[in-house]
């Protein structure tokens, strides 16, 4: 956990009372027969009494996650706004934030050589720009290399904590493709083992928000640049595939919608988080964009998850200028805005009907089952939504 959560100096902790108590007591199980019980695991608050435990769970995730549920119920209520996010700046002095759910790339794309990283996962936006939460990140590792993404593989090492990795006992060399224990291994390393760490992770105003999405039904653009509301939109709606790895049972990338990429973490209703959002970017005159991460050219299965390379390519041109000076053509049904070019990106990719490898009758009902996907979970938040967001959505003919 000291590598999780921000982290004081010593002196500094003898003058502080604690504010909560987190029980954790992960080896013991929940008690089915309790009522509501639904499980062994179980992670419950009492914002009352001040207190949190965690029973029949030994994952690292739990603790970091409910800390972050509490600033989730405390942040918003000084104001301040609680964020399921990565965060980095770039040298002069721009902050970008990229939201997402688990496994869409925000740790894995905030780690950036080009860009200082303020933090990979929580963090928070007040008048005074943004600070991270976290002391450290925790990165996935499973195919981890130090090819793909040698700053996550260099901060491992002394002082870092691998979880449900498999290792040879002799050599104690990690097998990083092993996923016999689980797909959701893990590393939390401190932030400053990360070269380009800003510490104190703190950051201005930003100026571009990046929704991740994995989509698993390769229609959605790799990227689109956003109206404001389409922002909201999308940002209330949080789309993504659950991929494998950090839920039990997913084995293949299933579509999900959680509200404001995290609905999990919430503790007020969405649309406060989403409010206090869109007034932060207006006042801060911050670009949006649609990244998808997920696949193209098909669905899973058919199609591929988008390279890496590519999605690193479509930031790197956002951090330029260079995506936004690009001319544009609108995708329909979700009336989103795609760049016809993206330096380092073959252009046959950027629009999901040229990447698209099967007949077009398929692709169009694909994109009609995602859209009605879309139309139909927003139907929860139709009545706390303004008119202008919801004509932000797809709409079917
Ligand atoms: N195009 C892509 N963009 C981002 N990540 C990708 C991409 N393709 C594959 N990946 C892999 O997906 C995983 C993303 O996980 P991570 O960055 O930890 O997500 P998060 O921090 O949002 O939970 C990493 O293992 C990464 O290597
Ligand atoms: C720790 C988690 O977050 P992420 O996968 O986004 O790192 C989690 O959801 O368990």
């Amino acid at each position: 956990m000291p590598n999780m959560l921000s982290r004081r100096p010593i002196e500094e902790l003898a003058t502080l009372a604690p504010g909560l108590h987190h029980l954790n007591a992960g080896q013991f199980p929940a008690n089915r027969y309790t009522t509501s019980m639904t499980s062994s695991t179980s992670v419950s608050i009492n914002f009352k009494r001040r207190e949190m435990v965690i029973l029949g769970t030994q994952y690292a995730g739990e603790m970091k996650k409910g800390v972050f549920t509490i600033m989730h119920y405390l942040m918003p209520k000084a104001g301040i706004l609680s964020l399921h996010s990565s965060a980095n700046e770039g040298p002069d002095g721009d902050v970008s934030l990229f939201f997402g759910l688990s496994g869409t790339g925000k740790t894995t794309l905030s780690a950036d050589p080009h860009r200082f990283l303020i933090g990979d996962d929580e963090h928070c936006w007040s008048d005074n720009g943004i600070f991270n939460i976290e002391g450290g990140c925790y990165a996935k590792c499973i195919d981890l290399s130090a090819d793909k993404e040698p700053e996550i593989f260099n901060a491992i090492r002394f002082g870092s904590v691998l979880e449900n990795v498999v290792f040879h006992p002799q050599s104690r060399l990690v097998d990083y493709t092993d996923k016999s224990l689980t797909e959701n291994t893990r590393c939390a390393y401190p932030i400053e083992y990360i070269p380009n760490a800003k510490v104190p992770c703190v950051g201005g105003h930003p100026k571009n928000i990046i929704l991740l999405t994995c989509d698993a039904f390769g229609v959605l653009p790799p990227v689109a640049k956003l109206t404001q509301h389409q922002s909201m939109y999308h940002f209330i709606s949080g789309y993504t595939a659950k991929i494998a790895g950090t839920e039990d049972g997913v084995t293949e990338p299933q579509a999900t919608f959680s509200a404001c990429f995290g609905q999990p973490f919430l503790v007020w209703h969405p649309t406060k988080y989403a409010n206090m959002l869109a007034e932060k970017m207006a006042e801060h005159e911050a670009n949006a964009w649609l990244i998808n991460t997920g696949w193209n050219g098909g669905k899973y299965g058919v199609g591929k998850r988008i390279a890496l390379k590519y999605s690193r390519a479509i930031i790197d041109a956002i951090h330029s200028g260079e995506l936004a000076q690009q001319e544009y053509e609108e995708y329909p049904v979700f009336g989103l805005h795609i760049p016809k070019a993206c330096p380092g990106v073959p252009e046959n990719v950027l629009n999901p009907k040229t990447a698209w490898l099967g007949d077009a009758d398929e692709f169009e009902a694909t994109v009609a089952k995602l859209a009605n996907l879309f139309i139909e979970n927003f139907k929860l938040y139709e009545d706390h939504a303004s008119p202008e967001v919801l004509a932000a959505g797809p709409v079917l003919e």
